[in-house]
């Protein structure tokens, strides 16, 4: 599966972190930075490419990520096409792909050790969309608003 991720300065180390240990379990990672840390950058040029890169090729999810992941996740949900959840515990992460097919998961460097950060990353990308007609139902109405935005 590919995997594209980003982060600001603030999740730099855990964002090497993800891509290392996905790699080596197989993931297609591609790593859109920040490529080198700079503890003033801004986390919209970062994400929203990566979010874009998600959007253009169904089947692929994201992971982005900041301080809170706040920022990440807004910034990405500005990207058509994009779901983006914000995750503290993998239970959110499992709903977000079963509920909501959300196709970006955001998580807070700040907010959780990397052994955390992985366990909800692993969560949201093992875990399947349930198809349920009332979720799809719901989807379909999103995008349906995004289309005439
Ligand atoms: O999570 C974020 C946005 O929601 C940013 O990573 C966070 O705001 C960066 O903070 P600072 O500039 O103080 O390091």
């Amino acid at each position: 599966m590919r995997v594209h991720i980003a982060t600001d300065h603030a999740a730099f180390e855990l964002k090497n972190h993800l891509v290392d240990r996905l790699r080596a379990a197989g993931y297609d990672v591609v790593d859109h930075g920040a490529h080198t840390y700079e503890a003033l950058d801004d986390y919209p040029p970062l994400i929203i490419p990566c979010a874009e890169a998600v959007a253009g090729e169904p089947g692929a999810l994201g992971i982005v990520l900041g301080g809170s992941g706040n920022g990440e996740q807004i910034a990405a949900n500005k990207v058509r096409g994009i779901r983006a959840a914000l995750a503290y515990k993998p239970e959110l992460a499992e709903l977000a792909r079963q509920h909501n097919d959300a196709n970006i998961v955001a998580l807070g460097g700040r907010m959780q050790s990397f052994d955390e950060a992985y366990a909800i990353v692993e969560t949201f990308l093992t875990t399947p969309f349930s198809g349920d007609e009332r979720h799809q139902r719901r989807i379909d109405q999103l995008a349906a608003y995004e289309a005439r935005a």
